[in-house]
Formats: structure tokens, sequence, C-alpha cells
């Protein structure tokens, strides 16, 4: 069954998954997942390559796929030894083979090797690979996505970005191709975790935690002095820069209430927020009876990466486990629309659905990255993305093809560069 149906009936019974669970932990029923990891060197990548550390009894590395850390990308290679690598551009083939070579592979032991996007969507649609753990940052994850659900690989999603422009080609995608998309974001794991064994119909409401970002102890009216250090000083998680920025401003959260809304087919009236400062709940589902159920853990990305690839296993780690004593207090507010717009902005791409998510998107991914490059500040983040939003609204496409997603995508970042570029004009 598709995890995209998920709310709907379990496979499987408590008893038959228990057994399966045993018999996986002694390696007894072939259990062994082969992975192909897109964005090896980043945050996710390498939290996933410590899980495949741990057990390689139990996981495989088939293909790798970084940027330009190729340093990194070496030492996975020898390592983990996968049968293919790619890089983010074809001139740093190079430098990733002497690096190979000083480290003492002979050229027959080098992986195939390849580079840019037809070398990620090489990785993501390998012969060998059954899992395919999306840790690339932004849309550009989403053709090597689709290309993977073309070849039937399970996804653990972590690439949140590939469902929020690309949800109306992606879902139906997984359907057609019986493919099961298993978030790996913390949130929508927690999500994932409570609804195992709800039945049809039983979901009510989902109850997204966030940790208010970097500013959340912040007044409104020190905004307008934020640094781009400062928006990365995240209180609870250690991300790459992209995100924990996604975080600052909350967009992060909305990004969130568009994945869930994916991921669960849930109406955005029935998903809402709560900040809670600890992010030790990592999400909450309420039943139609108005029960709720929550999923707890550490704030760290190891668990839910995990569960994204050994579902419905539950494999016994060596982790640190929760005391909740330790941490004391448990706390909750109501997130603040106003200090953060991006919420709204959010939620209002998502309602109006199409190639509006998509818009949005590319206009935070380049609103995100040039604030972090000095040319706007943390307050024009919210304004530039509400500008391509806007101006996105008279060719708002309802039913959009791939092609049509990656078009609205590029063109989103040139209309925020042209927002940024009339804000300097009125700032000098
Ligand atoms: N980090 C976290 O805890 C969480 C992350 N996520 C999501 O996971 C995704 C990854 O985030 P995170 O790991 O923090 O990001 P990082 O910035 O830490 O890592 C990004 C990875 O993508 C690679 N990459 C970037 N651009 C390209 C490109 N054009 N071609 C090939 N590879 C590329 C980088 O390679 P290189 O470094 O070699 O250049 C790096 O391996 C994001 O979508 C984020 O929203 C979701 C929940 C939690
Ligand atoms: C770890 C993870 O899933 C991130 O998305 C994290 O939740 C970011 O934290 P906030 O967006 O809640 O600050
Ligand atoms: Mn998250």
């Amino acid at each position: 069954m598709a995890a995209l149906e998920f709310a709907g009936a379990p496979v499987n019974t408590v008893e038959s998954l228990t057994r399966t669970t045993e018999l996986a932990l002694e390696g007894k029923d072939g259990f062994k997942k082969k992975l192909s990891l897109l964005g090896s060197t980043g945050s996710i990548g390498t939290q996933t390559l410590e899980i495949v550390e741990e057990k390689p009894e139990l996981f495989e590395i088939v293909a790798l796929a970084a940027g330009g850390n190729i340093d990194l990308l070496a030492e996975q290679i020898v390592k983990f030894k996968p049968k293919m690598a790619s890089v983010g551009d074809e001139k740093l083939l190079p430098q990733l083979r002497a690096r190979l070579s000083e480290m003492g592979l002979k050229e027959s032991q080098f992986p195939e090797l390849a580079a840019g996007q037809a070398g990620i969507v090489a990785a993501a649609s390998h012969d060998d690979c059954d899992t395919v753990v999306t840790g690339i940052v932004g849309c550009a994850g989403l053709l090597p996505t689709v290309e993977a659900i073309k070849k039937r690989k399970t996804i653990a999603l972590a690439n949140k970005e590939t469902l929020i422009a690309g949800g109306p080609v992606v879902v139906p995608l997984c359907r057609e191709y019986g493919v099961d998309m298993i978030p790996a974001d913390s949130e929508h794991s927690a999500i994932f975790q409570c609804l195992q064994g709800f039945p049809p119909g039983a979901l009510r409401r989902i109850i997204l935690t966030a940790s208010g970002g970097a500013f959340r102890d912040w007044p409104i009216e020190d905004l307008a002095k934020v640094t781009v250090a400062d928006a990365l000083k995240h209180p609870n998680w250690a991300m790459g820069a992209k995100i924990t920025v996604d975080s600052a401003t909350m967009m992060n959260k909305g990004l969130e209430v568009i994945e869930a809304h994916y991921l669960f087919g849930s109406d955005y009236n029935d998903i809402d927020i709560v900040v809670h400062p600890q992010s030790i709940i990592h999400s909450m589902v309420e039943a139609q009876d108005t029960s709720v159920i929550a999923q707890l853990g550490w704030a760290d990305m190891r668990l839910p990466l995990l569960y994204s690839i050994s579902w419905p296993h539950r494999i016994r780690m060596s982790y640190k486990q929760l005391d909740l004593a330790s941490i004391g207090q448990l706390t909750f507010k109501e997130a603040d629309r106003v200090k953060y717009p991006c919420i709204d902005l959010a939620y209002a791409a998502g309602r109006t659905g199409g190639t509006m998510t998509a818009a949005m998107n590319g206009a935070n991914e380049r609103a995100n990255e040039i604030f972090r490059n000095g040319v706007i500040s943390y307050l024009d983040i919210p304004r530039v993305i509400e500008a391509a939003m806007e101006a996105h609204k008279k060719d708002l496409n309802m039913a959009p093809r791939l092609d049509d997603i990656v078009s609205v995508d590029a063109w989103a970042r040139t209309c925020v560069d042209d927002a940024a570029r009339k804000l300097s004009v009125v700032l000098a």
C-alpha cells in the first residue's frame, strides 16, 4: 500500500509486523535496504551514513550524489564503496579522481562516476538500489525524485521542496507507480508514526510543532537589525544553512504545512501549528474522537531518518533514551502570524494550489539565498516572496505538468531578483 494513502488501514497485523521485525533483525528474511543517497555530504546525508555505519548488516550504499564537497565525498566512497557516485559539476571530476588515487584506490576500484543533474538522476534511478534518500537541498531534488518514482524506488523524503513545488505532479505519480513515499522530515515522520494503525477516516487534525527558530525570543522591533549569523543560530537542531534560515522566518513551518497536505491528504483547515520551544514532541495527530497522539524524542534527525528507511520495522539502536524528568517541562504557545508573515504566505499558497506553491517555493529559495549573500534584509524575505506570489496570480496553472512546475520555479527566482532590485532602489 502506498504510504501516501496510509491514513487508511495498515496492510499488516501487529503480530505479522512483530514477527517480520524479529526476522529482519536476525537478518533471516533478506532485509537489506539498498540505498541511493542524494546530498550525501550534507546534514541529512552524513546522518544517514551514520545509520548505515551502525547497521551495515541492514543497509548498503549503492550510490552517492554530492555537490562540491569533494574531500568528504572521496572519504565516503572509500568507506561505503558505492557502485556509483556523482558530483555537482563535471569540472570537479578530475579533482575527485585525484583524491581517490591519493587515498589509495586503484582506477579499477573507482565507482562509476557521473556529474551534474544527469549524475543525480543516474544515482536516483540506479538499477541496484531500492530506496532513495533525498537529502539534496531545494527544488534541485524534484527531477531526480520523479525519475526515481518512475523506476519504482521507495522514496525516503527529506527534501521537502520536492513536494512543495511538485506536489500536483509527484503525488499522482506515486499512485500511478505504486510507490511508497516515507517522510524523513521530523514532523512528518512523527505524524506518520502516530498514524500507524489508524483506520480510514480516523484522522481529524494534524498539529505541527515548531521550535520558533532563531528569533523566537526576540521582540518584533529588533528583527530589522538581524544578521545572517543571527539567523543561522538554530536553538535546537544542527542543519544546513537554507533550512536553518527557513526556520528563522518560520517559512520552514509553512513549507511543512504544505508537505503535510500532500503526504497525508489533510485539508489546510485541519493542519495547525503550535510553537514548542523544546522540540521534544515532533508533532501530533488528533483523531475524530479528539484523542491526541504525539511522538517524542530528542532533537536528533537520525531517528526519523532511520524510520524512513526501515518502516514498518523498529530497529534497536544505541541512541540515548528519552529522559523526561531531565527535561522537566514541555511548553507550548501560539505562532505569531504578525512576526512571521511567511506562515500565512504558505497557507495562502497551499490553499490556492496548482503552481502557486512552486512559485512560492522558488521565490523563497531565492530570497533565502540572497539574504544569506547579504543582498536583502531578513524583513525583505516575505516582501519579495509576496511580490512573486502576487505576480504569479495571472499565470496560475491548476493542472500543471512537470515542465510547467520547473518553468514556474525558474520564473519565481527572477521575479524575486526584480523585486529585490526595486527594494534597493527604494532604499538608496
Ligand atoms: N538537516 C536537517 O536536519 C533537515 C533537513 N531537511 C531537508 O533535507 C534537505 C537537505 O537539507 P540539509 O541536509 O540540511 O542541507 P545541507 O545544505 O546540509 O546539504 C545539502 C546537500 O545537497 C548537496 N547539493 C546541494 N546542491 C546540489 C547540487 N546542485 N547538486 C548536487 N548536490 C547538491 C550538497 O552537496 P555539497 O555540500 O557537496 O555541495 C549537500 O550534500 C532540505 O530539503 C531540507 O529542507 C528536512 C528536515 C531536517
Ligand atoms: C529537524 C526538522 O525536521 C526541521 O524541519 C526542524 O523541525 C526545524 O525546526 P523548526 O522549523 O521547528 O524551527
Ligand atoms: Mn522539519
